[in-house]
């Protein structure tokens, strides 16, 4: 290895003495350490609620305002609007250099450098790009045409192909290794699946399409194989600052290294206890390797958390003591008092749903305006009774975590066809318009498709009628004159949009008889969305990296009206904080999720999980759960509380009893529970939440 000389700073900029910013008034002295730092390899060791992003908002301005060209920074974080929200405050901080930054998720960029570097890869640069279930339907079809599911009794389906290959390359390991460690039932499989693999990668090759994990795949190809794009690339990286660093892959810390290679300036920020994608390839284990892969790198901590108040840290900091392996930092808050966390058992799910409308509507009266509450669950379906709930008392909410907009089918639907007009050798969205034609099935779609994506053929006219069946022959006519006259991406998106949708209408009607009218509002969303954009590929691969949720979309122009509940997964509350939260469904088998149970490590990311919903609130925490479970299977069934919350002191987490009203006070009354222990009536300050009495009497429910 060549020996090193370190060059010390000399700072083109503004001398530290004269920066505009007061980085001591404004930042505790660990943030100070940490934003100031000098150049090298940095990492900041975050504990929940200290501040991280403002550290790294901080961290960027003073890069800036020391002299470093903006567009020499880059910044990655996890969503692109994490990036651009960073980069606005930082702006506002300092001024609009901050906003020059080179920001967004780690594919897109990715995704920019493949464009600029396609030839060295023998690359088209109008690639388009697959999501995980575009890359799962043509799994299914090349699975198909391969003949595989006759080859083997139980051959995995789509969604477990998608999820074997995309394991190996995250994961960076060979398909024998992902079979061994998480498919054993496929092991006997291993060739077939080395053939499908291999047979997939170079349909994606031949049809300029590539999937979310190519992305990052030919990225580190394309450093690794060509020394002189590497050094032209990392050479323009001054500094990376990766946000979320617990959350990457191994492909993903290893581009950092690349990015980094001429400068070694990296400013890594994360929190172990945190580290929740693990089932998308993230290795939380990249955090405790970073000291080792850069030279002289430097840990930072922050634990003081500006968030919580000491009871809700105290859980926080006991749950994670449980954790197998983790960077000692204790968390710890100036606000030492409040309520203790509470644990709320109630008898079935539809109890444990009033509870939390009752417990919303009581501090909404208190004066903590809905926005600053969550309901907070594992998964999507875990709150359907609590959305019941809210809905007769007309309490507004927003959910976060279930389908994405171009994730809906019907909006996938008018997707595929820009991205035809975009690529027209993108099969997998062929596939998908041409199957929305009546009387074209998968096999004439496939042999349509070998012929539309033949170079003699791609100028999207039947001019060989012989060829086609007259049942579909019109409206095939009809599909084909659409995509030709948007091909040259020269009208504006908007008009683009609507000449795909003046032709997807009818079909669209066929498509989805039961629902299509509800659909119909997705659809009138994205013509604003488009209207965005001057460029077909920036939307549709902005669409694609970075989904919007549909109903944070609902949301969008309904600010008149009281801003609503928040509803999320635990995943999609990840950065978030209120002040009061509810985690709902806190059970053995839904936290921890069953699933996890078998995987190696997934207790530990299940612990993390619930350390991150926990750490969401500020002063309230309300942790209930079921006792018994209604399922269309197993009929009712005894639930008992998550196995992470059952022998925690009572010093930390508070037993919190519901007892129905007493009978009188309703006409239609349930039996009394035989020793009602009296609860805490509603407390005053408005800072502090009640302990719950179920005796609302507010719309007349039947207690
Ligand atoms: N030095 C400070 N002084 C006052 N408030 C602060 C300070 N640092 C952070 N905060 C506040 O603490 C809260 C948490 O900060 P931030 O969201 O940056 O934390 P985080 O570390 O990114 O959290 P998490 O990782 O849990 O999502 C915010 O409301 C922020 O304004």
């Amino acid at each position: 290895m060549a020996r090193r000389i370190t060059l010390e700073p000399t700072g083109s900029g503004t001398a530290p003495e004269n920066l505009t910013v007061d980085y001591r008034a404004e930042l505790n002295d660990q943030q100070y350490a940490a934003a100031t730092a000098n150049p090298g390899a940095l990492l900041i060791v975050a504990g929940a609620g200290t501040g991280k992003t403002r550290t790294l908002v901080y961290r960027l301005s003073y890069l800036v305002e020391t002299g470093l060209d903006p567009r020499s920074i880059v910044l990655l974080t996890f969503t692109r609007r994490a990036a651009r929200d960073m980069m606005t405050r930082a702006a506002s901080l300092l001024d609009g250099r901050c906003q020059r930054v080179r920001g967004g998720t780690f594919h897109s960029f990715c995704m920019q450098l493949l464009r600029t570097h396609a030839p060295a890869l023998n690359l088209s640069p109008d690639f388009t790009i697959l999501d995980a279930s575009d890359a799962a339907d043509v799994l299914s079809m090349l699975r198909t045409r391969g003949g595989y599911p006759d080859r083997a009794d139980r051959f995995p389906n789509k969604g477990t192909l998608q999820s074997m290959f995309s394991d190996t390359v995250n994961r960076d390991r060979s398909l024998s290794e992902a079979l061994n460690d998480r498919y054993p039932q496929f092991t006997h499989l291993h060739d077939d699946l080395r053939e499908l693999q291999d047979t997939y990668r170079a349909y994606k090759a031949e049809h300029h399409m590539l999937d979310f994990d190519d992305l990052l795949r030919r990225t580190h190809e394309l450093l690794s194989q060509n020394d002189t794009v590497r050094q032209q690339v990392a050479a323009r990286c001054r500094h990376v600052l990766v946000d979320e660093y617990q959350d990457t892959n191994a492909v993903q810390a290893d581009l950092v290294q690349q990015f980094t290679s001429v400068h070694g300036n990296v400013t890594a920020v994360g929190d172990d206890a945190q580290s929740i994608y693990r089932f998308r390839g993230a290795d939380f284990r990249n955090i405790f390797r970073f000291p080792k892969q850069y030279d002289n790198a430097r840990v930072l901590k922050l634990e003081q958390n500006y968030r919580s108040t000491q009871p809700i840290l105290d859980l926080a900091n006991h749950l994670i003591d449980h954790a197998n392996r983790s960077y000692d930092k204790t968390l710890f808050s100036d606000a030492d008092t409040g309520d203790l966390p509470a644990i709320v058992p109630a008898a079935d799910t539809a109890m444990e749903a009033r509870f939390v409308g009752q417990m919303v509507a009581q501090l909404r009266e208190q004066g903590v305006p809905l926005r600053d509450q969550a309901v907070l669950f594992r998964s999507s379906h875990n709150s359907y009774d609590v959305e019941i709930e809210l809905g007769k008392r007309n309490i507004p909410y927003v959910k976060y975590g279930g389908t994405k907009l171009s994730e809906a089918a019907h909006i996938k639907d008018v997707l595929a066809h820009l991205r035809v007009a975009e690529n027209p050798d993108d099969a997998a969205a062929w596939n998908r318009i041409l199957q929305l034609i009546h009387g074209i099935g998968p096999k004439t779609a496939q042999d349509l498709i070998d012929w539309l994506t033949d170079d003699d053929h791609s100028a999207f006219v039947v001019d060989e009628q012989g060829h086609f069946a007259q049942r579909y022959l019109d409206t095939l006519t009809q599909l084909l004159n659409t995509l030709r006259s948007i091909r040259p991406d020269e009208q504006p998106l908007t008009e683009q949009m609507e000449a795909v949708l003046t032709y997807y209408r009818p079909l669209f009607e066929e498509a989805y008889p039961d629902d299509y009218p509800k659909r119909e509002s997705d659809l009138e969303h994205l013509a604003p969305l488009a209207a965005r954009y001057d460029s077909r590929q920036r939307f549709l691969a902005d669409l694609t990296l970075d989904p919007i949720e549909l109903t944070a979309l609902d949301q969008e122009g309904a600010t008149d009206d009281e801003a609503p509940l928040v509803l999320s997964t635990i995943h999609s509350a990840k950065g978030l904080e209120f002040h009061s939260v509810f985690l709902i469904h806190a059970l053995d088998g839904t936290l921890p999720s069953q699933y996890a149970l078998d995987e190696p490590g997934g207790l530990d990311e299940e612990l993390r999980l619930l350390y991150v919903a926990v750490t969401r609130a500020e002063e309230n925490l309300f942790i209930s759960y079921p006792m018994l479970q209604t399922s269309r299977y197993y009929g009712d069934t005894m639930a008992s509380r998550s196995r992470f919350l059952e022998n925690v002191p009572e010093s930390i987490l508070e037993p919190v009893e519901l007892v129905e009203a007493p009978p009188e006070s309703t006409s239609d009354a349930l039996p009394e529970s035989p020793e009602p222990e009296a609860l805490p009536t509603p407390d005053d300050d408005n800072t502090s939440a009640p302990k719950s009495d179920l005796s609302e009497p507010e719309d007349g429910l039947p207690f």
